[in-house]
């Protein structure tokens, strides 16, 4: 017999919308640190997604993944953040809510600020403790945009691709 009730073990929003930052920072090719973005509408609709990773037409193969020396990652990076805000096309991102896998970055902040995203989602912290993180809580919290840790439910999924 067909069950008639709703199914109970839905994932909730939280769960969804940060399992979709984590998943899209899985096509990330840095060596060291994947993130993962997923911007949502107040309607609960996915309006953008980002990892970090070369801008277009810049070879992840040619351009260096090494942290140190002369030439390295960082000059070359766009942030997942960044790349989620640039790769919406539908207009305005105002009153926006950001997941993201890990708290953004100073540069990443006026981004989001400037974008109108008023609300972030954030899984990890690593770089608390950096002026770049400690620059984008202070530009954060000016503007009035709420940001809260996103809290893990300890929920395992496991798909076969
Ligand atoms: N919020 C962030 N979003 C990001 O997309 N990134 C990117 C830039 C680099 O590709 C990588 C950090 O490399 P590493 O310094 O942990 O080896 O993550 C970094 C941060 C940190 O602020
Ligand atoms: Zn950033």
């Amino acid at each position: 017999m067909a069950e008639t009730t709703k199914r109970e073990d839905y994932i909730s929003w939280d769960e969804y919308f940060m399992g979709v930052a984590m998943l899209s920072g899985m096509r990330s090719k840095d060596p060291n640190t994947q993130v993962g973005a997923c911007i949502v509408s107040s309607e609960h609709k996915i309006l953008s997604m980002g990892y970090n990773g070369f801008p277009t037409g810049c070879s992840d193969d040619e351009f260096p993944w090494t942290r140190e020396g002369d030439d390295n990652k960082y000059f070359y990076t766009t942030h997942s953040e960044l790349n989620a805000i640039l790769n919406y096309r539908g207009g305005s991102l105002e009153g926006a809510t950001m997941y993201v896998t890990l708290f953004p970055c100073n540069e990443c902040a006026k981004a989001i600020i400037q974008a109108g995203i008023k609300e972030l989602i954030y899984a990890d912290d690593k770089y608390e403790h950096t002026m770049s993180v400690i620059a984008s809580k202070r530009m954060l919290k000016s503007a009035g945009v709420k940001f809260k840790r996103y809290e893990y439910t300890g929920r395992r999924i496991e798909m076969t691709l």
